[in-house]
């Protein structure tokens, strides 16, 4: 038994964040975690790729300025990434959730039954049973294709090439999704010959097309051989190495980074005990309620639903199921409707993501073909990024923007960027997406003078032309 409101399945950035806001709601949480509090996000994804990332990234923005030379060691970006993941130790996080009044069970969860956890820990098995709820935070797990031959070579998943110890002087990236493209171009700029295999006809095939078409020249440019269409045929080992068979010839590398996706981690937690599918994604409603079980006490929240994939994303998850689940608890109307304080509404129409390559790639929203396939009625407006605020940014500062208005309503639905230093004007978008602005009064947002952000007026004028 456990003498609390709340348990947590899976400690990473969301499940903090639910556990949080049911503390902050008055309740009492416990999370139980099996590797690091912190999750995926903090040790294996989204900082240690950033850390790979930023270092070249700014040695390219300050080589775009004349009278300029700089030079970088990759060993002092591998020792920003270890400061940067605490060399995988999660004590902080640990002092953190202590701070904030949750509890941490080290070991690894399943559901057993209705508001009932098993977990087996160092100090062995222990039930226990929350008095309002279950959240399953568990996130996700990357996939690997039908390959013949991968199961039988030295593969990388993402989270080999995150916590990577020494560059591979030549490596194979198997997919030119988010993760493929960032890591392709991080391995490059820390001295990898990178060959990129991709089977569709773009990278990044879930953004708007310009999007992939320019990351996919950009790493042209510097070297990557980015090869589209690409069927991976076969994999065998050669020596220490790796030797890919496509339709065109092979290539042999020391290293084969498999990014083809990922699936929410359902499949031994337990799901069949409540009657779900293991596998499946936890389908939930907008208050995070785990669709098909009864009772309202089995939440999920973050990669688990499948819904984004992202940690802002499954964070604000995360903090709308904490806060549903405190007012359940305290007998209040929940506030469910769409932008109510427990619906998490922007799932739907309002992500945003930054893919941080160079160029980075940020968008929000719906990409023009998202709106169309749901049935809005839209007017596309493209422009280069070509303000004197990107001029001064870089020399020949090269990107584009796209923006996708509902006509009918006259508001913003999508907006896409690319360029050099293109996340932080991200924002701006999901506030007007969010907010509905109108674009009558979007116009009255004035863009400082000579920022990149000027393409604001640009786009409204090209729109109102
Ligand atoms: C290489 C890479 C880079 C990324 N970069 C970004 C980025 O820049 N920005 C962004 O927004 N997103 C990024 N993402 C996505 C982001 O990492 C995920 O969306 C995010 O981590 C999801 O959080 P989560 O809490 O749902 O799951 P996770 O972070 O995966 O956490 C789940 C936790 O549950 C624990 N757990 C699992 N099963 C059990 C069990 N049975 N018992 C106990 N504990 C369990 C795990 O140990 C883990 O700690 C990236 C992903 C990858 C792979
Ligand atoms: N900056 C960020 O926000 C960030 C960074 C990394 C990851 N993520 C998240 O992590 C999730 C997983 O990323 P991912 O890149 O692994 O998945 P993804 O779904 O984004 O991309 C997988 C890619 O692999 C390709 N592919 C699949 N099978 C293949 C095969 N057999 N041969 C060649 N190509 C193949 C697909 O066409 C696709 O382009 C994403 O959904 C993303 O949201 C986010």
């Amino acid at each position: 038994m456990a003498d609390v409101d709340v348990i947590v399945l899976g400690g990473g950035p969301v499940g903090e964040n639910a556990a949080d806001y049911a503390v902050r709601a008055g309740l009492s949480a416990l999370i139980v975690e099996s590797e690091l509090l912190g999750g995926e996000c903090s040790f294996w994804a989204c900082i240690p790729s950033k850390t790979l990332l930023r270092t070249g990234h700014a040695v390219a923005a300050v080589r775009r300025l004349p009278g300029t030379t700089v030079d970088f060691d990759p060993a002092a970006v591998l020792a920003r990434r270890d400061s940067f993941t605490h060399d995988w130790d999660d004590e902080s996080q640990v002092q953190w959730a202590t701070g904030a009044g949750i509890r941490v069970l080290r070991g690894t969860g399943r559901l057993v039954g209705e508001r009932t956890v098993e977990v087996d820990g160092p100090s062995g098995r222990e039930t226990l049973v929350a008095r309002r709820a279950v959240v399953v935070s568990t996130g996700s797990v990357p996939t690997t294709p039908p390959v013949p031959g991968l199961d039988r070579v030295r593969t990388w998943g993402s989270r080999d090439a995150t916590s990577a110890k020494e560059i591979p002087p030549r490596l194979g990236v198997l997919g030119g999704g988010v993760v493929g493209c960032e890591m392709a171009q991080a391995f490059r700029r820390l001295g990898s010959e990178v060959v990129l295999l991709q089977r569709g006809p773009r990278l990044l095939p879930a953004m708007e097309p310009f999007a992939g078409e320019r990351v996919a020249a950009a790493m042209r440019a510097e070297g990557v051989d980015v090869r589209l269409e690409h069927r991976l045929e076969s994999v065998a080992a050669a020596g220490d190495q790796i030797e890919l068979r496509t339709e065109d010839g092979t290539a042999v590398v020391d290293e084969l980074l498999v990014a083809t996706g990922r699936r929410p981690n359902t499949a031994s937690i337990g799901v069949d005990a409540v009657g779900l599918e293991p596998g499946k994604p936890l389908a939930v409603d907008d208050t995070g309620l785990v669709e098909g079980v009864a009772g309202e006490w089995l939440y999920a929240a973050g990669d688990v639903t499948g819904r984004a994939l992202l940690t802002h994303q499954g964070k604000y998850a995360g903090r709308i199921v904490g806060a549903a689940i405190g007012a359940r608890a305290a007998g209040e109307a929940l506030d469910a409707g769409p932008w109510g304080e427990h619906a998490a509404t922007a799932d739907h129409v309002a992500v945003p993501q930054v893919v941080f390559t160079d160029p980075e790639v940020a968008s929000a929203g719906r990409t023009e073909a998202q709106a169309r396939a749901a049935g809005i009625d839209v007017r596309v407006v493209d422009i280069p990024i070509a303000v004197a605020g990107s001029s001064l940014q870089a020399d020949d500062y090269d990107g584009a923007a796209r923006m996708v208005v509902d006509t009918a309503r006259g508001v913003l639905v999508g907006v896409t960027f690319v360029g050099q230093d293109v996340a932080e004007m991200i924002h701006a978008a999901t506030i007007a997406i969010v907010g509905e602005v109108p674009l009558g009064r979007l116009w009255h947002a004035v863009p400082a003078f000579p920022t990149m952000s000027e393409v604001w007026l640009r786009l409204l004028e090209t729109y109102r032309s």
